[in-house]
Formats: structure tokens, sequence, C-alpha cells
């Protein structure tokens, strides 16, 4: 399994969603141990040893400097386009074991920070080396040693345990062991969670993305709520409410989304990787970050030789450009992600006279009378074909209804390859109408994203919109292009199903002709 920076599948996430903790229910847990006594273990990697023993200044803290702290938003991190700390990371991380390396930090053009070069590195080289020392698991030793004991003791799964580790450890600035790295962090990292409501309708009107933000924005809230009820408000002392709160939690998802790595050969564990969090994500490159048993260390090999100067690149796994933006902010190139997918939305019509049935068997299959399918350019899924026969399956086909819905679940195992000749011309004429009235979608918010209301009452505002708005933009022109490819692909399929069809007619009526 390749390691994929940041957040989850959609499947993955609905598929774990379900089997939330015994003391939590969160749907956020892309994937976490059903064995609590797992959460607790002890690491597999060597415990952060801490130099100087470190003050617990949550639950020590006077309230005067509590409130010093928080009352600046979000203190910790810096503009992701600064390179203000990273001199200071660059020094604390090679005091702290990294060996040396042959990139370094620099300002670069695509991803505004990145590793660069420094000499000439070959394809196939073993690159970083960052040792578990400084690696921020589950397991990380806790500069306040209860509240990391607190939320162990609740079973907090992974996700939602390391997002308030790294809020306590942000908030003890220097007192923690890892005050460089968090100022090094963005400030506000950009992801979809910092959109608002009102943004999200504006900008993404026409995208599935937009519903997945929502789903996303709610499951943070959520978990936040969650452990807001059944752990913090039990220990004010160690979580206080001006620390823990819905903005800090933002702030540590939104740093989990577009950083955590799952590393394969440390049983798949999530990880927050300093330094390798550095790099940015190619759609070109194919290579990943994962643990060497052999070099005790965080690597990835090179597939591409990089020149001094030249910025040197990871893959975040093969995400559409939806996902990219959703977890981490950013839009590729047109045409250059050969991941790229769209969803599309099919739907059972509630007129249907055998709505009910169809309901029935969709359940029972895990589906419901609406679903989302992946468009690619190079065509779309068999599930979403069998889902497509469903909907348009008349009353006298009801005793293949359940064998279409297991077709269209992606959770089955059974034969996906359907065809029913009979009516597959209406099926391809259901997914293209849904295709086609997706594109007119697309189409009315390109034509109109010229003159998007931008109702700003400051110059940083108008930037915000702006910039908001080009992402939109370069999404939904992304996406409309696998549709527009989609709507071709059917067209075709039909016009050439319907010339069959006549030419069978025509031979047909010829027979006809020559008996009379
Ligand atoms: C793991 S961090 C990489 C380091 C990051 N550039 C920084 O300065 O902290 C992921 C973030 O880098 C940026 N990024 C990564 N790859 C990118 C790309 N191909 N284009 C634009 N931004 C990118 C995005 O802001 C993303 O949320």
């Amino acid at each position: 399994m390749r390691l994929q920076l940041g957040s989850f599948s959609v499947s993955a996430s609905i598929g774990a969603m379900a089997e939330a903790s015994r003391t939590f229910y969160t749907t956020l847990i892309p994937r976490f141990s059903q064995n609590p006594s797992e959460l607790c273990r002890s690491s597999t990697s060597p415990a952060i040893l801490r130099r100087n023993p470190i003050r617990c200044s949550i639950s020590t803290t006077s309230n005067e400097s509590t409130r010093t702290m928080v009352n600046q938003k979000i203190p910790w991190g810096c503009d992701v386009d600064s390179l203000e700390n990273a001199s200071a990371l660059q020094k604390w991380l090679s005091e702290s074991g990294l060996p040396p390396q042959k990139m370094a930090i620099e300002r670069v053009e695509v991803g505004e920070r990145g590793l660069v070069a420094l000499k000439n590195i070959r394809k196939g080289e073993n690159l970083l080396f960052v040792p578990p020392s400084l690696v921020i698991t589950a397991d990380s030793e806790w500069s306040c040693p209860e509240a990391g004991e607190v939320l162990k003791r609740n079973f907090v799964p992974d996700w939602p345990l390391i997002a308030t580790y790294l809020i306590s450890e942000a908030s003890l600035m220097k007192s923690s062991r890892w005050s460089n790295y968090i100022s090094a962090l963005p400030r506000q990292p950009y992801s979809l969670l910092y959109w608002t409501r009102s943004e999200l309708d504006t900008y993404l009107v026409a995208s599935q993305i937009r519903e997945r933000a929502i789903e996303r924005i709610t499951d943070v809230t959520g978990t936040y709520n969650d452990l807001r009820l059944k752990i913090f408000s039990k220990y004010p002392h160690l979580f206080p409410d001006k620390v823990f709160n819905m903005e800090t939690f933002k702030w540590s998802f939104g740093i989990l989304f577009s950083r955590l790595v799952r590393l394969p050969s440390m049983d798949g564990r999530v990880a927050l990787v300093p330094w390798a969090d550095m790099l940015n994500h190619s759609c070109e490159v194919d290579t990943f970050l994962d643990y060497d048993r052999v070099s005790k260390g965080v690597v990835f090999t090179t597939d591409r030789p990089y020149q001094p100067g030249e910025q040197v690149f990871i893959s975040y796994g093969k995400k559409s450009n939806g996902e990219l933006l959703l977890s981490y902010g950013f839009v590729p190139k047109e045409g250059t992600n050969p991941s790229d997918s769209v969803e599309l939305s099919l739907s059972v019509n509630k007129s249907d006279i055998c709505y009910k049935e169809k309901l029935e068997v969709l359940r029972k299959n895990g589906l419901s009378p609406s679903q989302r399918f992946p468009l690619q350019i190079t065509g779309w899924p068999l599930e979403l074909m069998a889902y497509a026969y469903l909907a348009v399956a008349p009353p006298n086909m009801s005793r293949l209804f359940e064998e279409m819905a297991a077709a269209a679940s992606n959770k089955t195992t059974s034969k996906k390859d359907i065809r029913y000749p009979e009516i597959e011309e209406q099926a391809l004429q259901f997914i293209l109408d849904s295709c086609e009235s997706s594109i007119s979608k697309y189409t009315k918010f390109l034509q109109e994203s010229g003159s998007v209301d931008l109702d700003v009452t400051s110059p940083k505002q108008i930037n915000r919109k702006l910039f908001l708005k080009q992402l939109a933009v370069d999404l939904c022109t992304s996406e409309r292009r696998i549709l527009f490819r989609t709507q071709y692909i059917l067209r075709r399929r039909l016009r050439s199903l319907r010339a069959g069809e006549l030419r069978a007619l025509r031979i047909f009526e010829g027979f006809g002709k020559l008996f009379k």
C-alpha cells in the first residue's frame, strides 16, 4: 500500500465512520484500530526523549498567562508564504538527529515553500531519513502527560488524539519540544475547512466537492463537540476551553488533512513527519514516503534525477483535483492530473412505480436512492452502469433488481459487468441526461464566475475572494472537461446502438418484403 499524505478516500472514510470507537461516535476517522488496547500500546518507535523537564503549563499556567496566549487568534505557526521560521526548523532538526540533507526549504513556484535540491540527486536515491524520534504519532510523549493519559483511557482514536496533541503542544509554545516545528507550520492551512458555508455555496455550487466539504466540516465539528462533551468538560484544568476550542481544532485538523501521512512499514500508522512534510505534490511523480526498517527513518526513493535548484516532489496519492482541493487547498494545472475524476450523481426517480422495491434493494446493498459515482477521462466504473440499469429497469425486470443493486455496490464481490441489452439504450440515455444536467450547472457557474459578487470591505478580503474563485474556476474547468468527454462517449455509444437497431429493423423489414 502506498503512503498517502493527509486525508482519506471517500469509501475509506465512509466505511470507517460506521465503526467509530466505542467511546466516540465520530465520523471523521479514516481508519483506526477496533482494538482499544492497540491505541494505548507502547510505541514501536523509541519514545521521544525530553531533554529538559517540561512544565505542564496547561494545567499549571495561571489564568492570566492563558488569557494572554489565547487572546491572539491562533498564535501558532506562520504565514505559509513566508520562510520566517524555516531556518530555525532546519537548525533544530539537525540538532535533534536529522542527518545532513541534500535539500533545503526554499520559496518555490509550486506550493509556496518546498524542498529544493542542493546537490545533484540521482534517480532511485533514498532521501530524508527522518528518525522516529522526530515523528509525531499517537504514541508520542505528551508534554502534559495527564492530558494524554485521559485521552488514551477514553480510547480516543488516532486522528482526534493527534489533533488534540498538536493543540496541547502548540499552546505550550517554547516549553514544547515541537515548538520549532509548530512555529513553521502554516497559521492557516489551505483547506476547504477554512471556507465559509457561503463561500462553498457560491464557488462550488456546481461541484460535488461542495457536499464533501460540508460533510467534512460537519465531521470535524462533531468530533470536537464529542471530545468537549465527553472529555474536555470533565477535565477543564487539562483542556481549558480557551485553548481547546473549535477554532484551534479547525487549525489542527487542517494541519492533519494536509500533512498527516500513513506509513505502511510502520504498521500503517498515521504520523506527522517534520521536514518530510515540506515536500510538495506533483501528479507526475510516483514516489511516496515510508518508514525504512534498515536505515530506521522515514525516507522516499526518487523516481527521477534532480539538479541543484530544482524543487523535489513526492506524490500525495492518486487523488482527483477535487480531493486535492478538499484536503490540501490547491488544484493542479488543467490536464496534468491523470488521476483526476469528477463525481456524477444519479438518482432513482421517486415517481418510478417500482421506487419502493428499488429503494429496498439499494438499502440492502448499502446504497441510497441518490448515489455519486466517479467519472474519469478514460471512462466510468461498472457500478455506475449497474446503478443506471436499476434506475431505468421496468417492473417486468423486478426479479433482476437485486442483481443490479449488488453490482452497483462497491462493497460486494458479485459480478459487476452485467448487461441487459433490452434496457441498455435507456440506461445510457439516463446517464447522459444526468451528465448534461451537471454540465449545464458547471457552464452556468463558469459563465457567471466573471461576475461573482465580490461583496467585500477590505483589500485582504478581495484577495481571498479572488483566490477562492480562481481555485473554484480551475476545479470546475477540469471537472467539466471530464463530463464533456463522458458526454461525447455516451452520445457515440447511443448513436451506434440506435444505428445498429435501425439496421436490424431494416433487415427485418427486408425479410418481411421478401416473404410477401
Ligand atoms: C505537506 S504540505 C507541503 C509543504 C507546504 N508547501 C508548506 O509550505 O508548508 C502540503 C501543502 O503544500 C501546498 N502544496 C503542495 N503541493 C502543491 C502543489 N502541487 N501546488 C500547490 N500547492 C501545493 C498546499 O498548500 C498543501 O496544503
